[in-house]
């Protein structure tokens, strides 16, 4: 692989190149040199780094570190009037560029020596099942590769990142563009073929994915979600932004069953190609016949080239439409039907429909990570049809600050159809737990007073677990296996609900 580097000139003229330069000094004894190193966070820099200043939580203290670090250059949309002078003497460097977040993904780019160019890439986009659908297509991927002996396929996802070098608990659904490319980086490094992402519309939004061509564009999904002041302003904002994943994908994979088909179907002719899949006989990849026994779901599908069963052993019904997803996605990367077949019965997603039983006894208790309508509805119609005749009783709280219509969503649907119901801490952030529990039964109130609150989370599993009769599922959601809670402005280490289940259930 190419790693070559670039010097500040070269830089300048790539910015200047794409109309993004407002200003610039670059002092004539620094042009030739080399950057090294490319970050966002002043706490990464070392000697010779580019340093990008962003964000409305930009602070120039920030600045003043990287340059004590080994910072020769910035690039802002805002000039800093510093002092600052290079260890050497020499002065500091700046390019004043007037979008600095169509610059980042150029400079990231650029730094990477497009690196992207040498990976099979998998972009996935949609309300819900992003995580699910990388992942079924992670199991795939490696049953296809293990056969020809090659490295593991890579994940850029809201779960965990692999790229052959950094295997990490992600902190963002896609990562600004400077972390992506680096991923990109490491995983052709380790002589990696394929690459599954996904791609969120605030990725979309922002172009932390801008310039980049995926060989396979997936659109799952869309409903009302991530809309308030610090995500998307209105619906058509996300919508969009979701759409403009067909702008730079070779084919596109689209579900014919999502809410406006129409218009995501018109927005995928922006893509050379056009694969649809669902549960309609209308789609190139259709699903049908979808039969749980036991602890397994079957299913037919059918396209040009083959008509197989396939089978899903994790829970959820609605997973049928992920498997159509990287089934369509698989046979546009001509990946032979028997290693998606292998890939598919093994998948497993992490805090994803996690299904536990204790000993001697026949509760079962789900982990799942649903947490807006959309995945609250799926996942109470799914839960009915494959556990008949069993009762329900959820385990939820809501988010502080953000998405607030979910408190009144999830309150009546939990509502609803439970039978019993503990309001609990979800990332309440800011705003007292209590409060946010409060709202929310407000809205359960409508249908059912068999509800708790219980602020503290372990207490509220304990209570669900130990109260529930063996002819229940206890749904345990919003969390999956997430190992922080939001509390106040910091991230707070709290064991997962994965944890606690395996406690009050006494397994290991
Ligand atoms: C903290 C915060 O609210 N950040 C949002 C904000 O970013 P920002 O660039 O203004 O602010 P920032 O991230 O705090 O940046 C401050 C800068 O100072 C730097 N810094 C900070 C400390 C230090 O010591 N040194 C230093 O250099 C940081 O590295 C950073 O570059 O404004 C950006 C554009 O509006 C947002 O993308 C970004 O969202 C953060 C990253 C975030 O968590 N966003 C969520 C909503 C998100 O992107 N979610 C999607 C999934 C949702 C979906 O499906 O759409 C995702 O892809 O994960
Ligand atoms: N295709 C689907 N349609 C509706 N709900 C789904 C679908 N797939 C998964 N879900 C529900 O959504 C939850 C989250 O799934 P997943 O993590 O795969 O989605 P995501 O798009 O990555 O979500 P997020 O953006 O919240 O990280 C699951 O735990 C399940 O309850």
């Amino acid at each position: 692989m190419e790693n070559r580097l670039h010097s500040l000139e070269e830089y300048y003229s790539l910015l200047e190149q794409d109309g993004l330069v407002a200003e610039a000094q670059i002092p004539l004894e620094n042009k030739d040199r080399n950057v090294t190193f490319l970050t966002f966070n002043s706490k990464e820099v070392r000697k010779e780094t580019l340093f990008v200043c962003k964000g409305n939580h930009f602070s120039p203290e920030y600045l003043k570190d990287a340059v004590k670090k080994g910072a020769i250059c910035y690039i802002s949309q805002e000039k800093y009037e510093l002092d600052e002078f290079l260890p050497d003497g020499s002065g500091l460097s700046y390019i004043i560029v007037n979008d600095i977040r169509r610059a980042m993904a150029k400079l990231a780019n650029y730094y990477y020596n497009e690196a992207w160019k040498s990976l099979k890439l998998i972009g996935i986009t949609g309300t819900k099942g992003k995580s699910t659908t990388a992942y079924f297509m992670k199991f795939i991927l490696d049953e296809y590769l293990k056969d020809q002996k090659k490295p593991k396929s890579a994940i850029v996802s809201g779960i965990d990142n692999y790229d052959g070098v950094i295997n990490e608990e992600s902190h963002l659904t896609t990562p600004e563009a400077i972390e992506l490319h680096m991923h990109f980086h490491n995983a052709v490094k380790s002589d990696i073929e394929y690459l599954s992402m996904e791609v969120s519309s605030q990725a979309l939004k922002y172009d932390r994915t801008l310039g980049v061509t995926f060989d396979v564009g997936c659109f799952l999904n869309v409903g009302e979600d991530h809309i308030s002041d610090i995500e998307h302003n209105s619906f058509e904002d996300y919508f969009q932004s979701k759409l403009r994943l067909f702008s730079q994908c070779k084919v596109a994979c689209v579900n014919i069953d999502t809410d406006h088909a129409d218009r995501v179907l018109e927005a995928a002719k922006a893509a050379p190609q056009i694969i649809t899949f669902g549960l309609n006989e209308k789609a190139d990849v259709y699903g049908y016949d979808i039969v749980k026994s036991g602890k397994t779901i079957s299913f037919t599908v059918r396209t040009d080239s083959f008509v197989k069963e396939f089978k899903l052993t994790m829970a959820g019904l609605f997973n049928v439409q992920n498997a159509l997803a990287a089934i369509a996605i698989s046979t546009s990367l001509s990946i032979p039907v028997q290693y998606i077949y292998a890939g598919l019965k093994k998948a497993r997603v992490s805090g994803r429909m996690e299904v536990y039983t204790g000993k001697g006894s026949k509760v079962y208790v789900i982990v799942d990570y649903a947490h807006n309508k959309m995945s609250f509805e799926t996942l109470f119609q799914s839960t009915k049809k494959e556990y008949p005749n069993r009762k329900i009783t959820i385990v939820f709280g809501c988010p502080g600050k953000k998405a607030f219509s979910r408190r009144r969503e999830l309150g009546e649907i939990a509502g609803k159809y439970s039978d019993q119901i503990y309001i609990t801490e979800e990332d309440a952030g800011e705003e007292p737990v209590i409060n946010i529990c409060e709202e929310i039964a407000q809205h359960v109130e409508k249908h059912t007073k068999k509800y708790a609150i219980i602020p503290d989370r372990e207490e509220a599993i304990r209570e669900a677990i130990t109260n529930a009769d063996d002819n229940t599922v206890v749904l345990i959601t919003g969390k999956g296996r997430e190992t922080r809670q939001k509390r106040g402005t910091l991230y707070i280490d709290t064991p997962s609900d994965v944890e606690y289940v395996k406690k009050y259930l006494k397994i290991n």
